[in-house]
């Protein structure tokens, strides 16, 4: 058997990246520093840590947007150069072209892969119609409420079957109600395909509910991970009732015990950045 059928979907290794300052140009911050991670394919992991502290910087090495400064990324034993093209990537902002409809806007990828425009509709349509999208298809972007574009989004990345899903924050912008039922939406998908997911989230609640294992990582500068859980709750979950059972209560305190002082630092710091 190849390195490649047993390695990690992605195993950051003493990944440390330095920034030059916005403020100060003849200074430098060390975003993350010497990180160790590792997600196993097929497996759900969840990183949570103060704001600012460097969770989109580690995203942003797994999909080769940006080179460490010190370190490796691999995915499946394939050091990551250029980008990852093993992964898909779903951002907070709003990822859909204004000037396409959502089944356009779902096709998009597979036509730039070079697949022929019918077979990229179809697939399209097949993936709309999985994130509860079937009968918009024709609709834009304006025409669509936050939850759908979300959804059109969500379609966007895995119509194109990446092996490792990168997700920084991607159901922040929306209400409660539409995020649980996306939240579940996103575990009901991943639960028949078991894809790798590194996901990127404020809220510990939801880390928790989703994921194999939660990564806390530290205070910044030289964020790094401080405690890492596995998250040994039974699945299929739903999101909502999956947060009053005890062992949810549980993780919760034991994580939290973890995070609290980091939040107390991240947000000292912002203050200071701000005064
Ligand atoms: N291109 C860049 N140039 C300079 N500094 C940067 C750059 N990218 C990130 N940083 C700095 O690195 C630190 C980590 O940023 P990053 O966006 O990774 O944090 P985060 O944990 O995702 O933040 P948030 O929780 O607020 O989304 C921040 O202090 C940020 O200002």
């Amino acid at each position: 058997m190849t390195r490649a059928h047993t390695a990690a979907a992605l195993e950051f290794r003493g990944v440390s990246c330095t920034f030059v300052s916005r403020d100060a140009p003849a200074q430098r911050y060390t975003a993350v520093r010497d990180v160790d991670l590792t997600v196993a394919a097929g497996e759900f992991v969840s990183v949570v840590g103060p704001t600012g502290c460097g969770k989109s910087t580690l995203l942003n090495v797994a999909a080769g947007l940006l080179m460490p400064s010190t370190g490796t990324i691999r995915a499946f034993g394939e050091p990551v150069v250029g980008v990852n093209r093993r992964a898909g990537y779903m951002f907070q902002a709003e990822s859909l072209m204004p000037w396409r409809t959502a089944r356009d806007n779902v096709a998009a990828g597979l036509e730039f892969r070079g697949v022929p425009l019918a077979e990229a509709r179809a697939q399209a349509d097949d993936w709309l119609r999985r994130v509860g999208l079937g009968s918009f298809g024709d609709r834009y972007p304006h025409q669509m409420s936050g939850g759908m574009r979300k959804r059109a989004s969500l379609a966007q990345t895995l119509v194109l079957d990446p092996d490792i899903i990168l997700m920084d924050e991607p159901f922040s912008a929306l209400d409660i109600q539409t995020r649980q039922l996306m939240e579940n939406e996103l575990l009901d998908l991943w639960q028949r395909k078991k894809k790798a997911v590194l996901f990127i989230t404020h809220d510990l609640d939801e880390a928790i509910a989703m994921s194999d294992r939660v990564v806390v990582l530290s205070a910044g500068p030289g964020s790094h991970p401080i405690g890492d859980f596995s998250i040994d709750i039974p699945r299929p979950r739903d999101v909502a009732e999956v947060k009053m059972t005890p062992r949810f209560i549980d993780l919760h305190r034991a994580i939290w015990d973890v995070l609290r002082e980091e939040v107390l630092k991240g947000y000292t710091q912002q203050l200071q950045k701000v005064g």
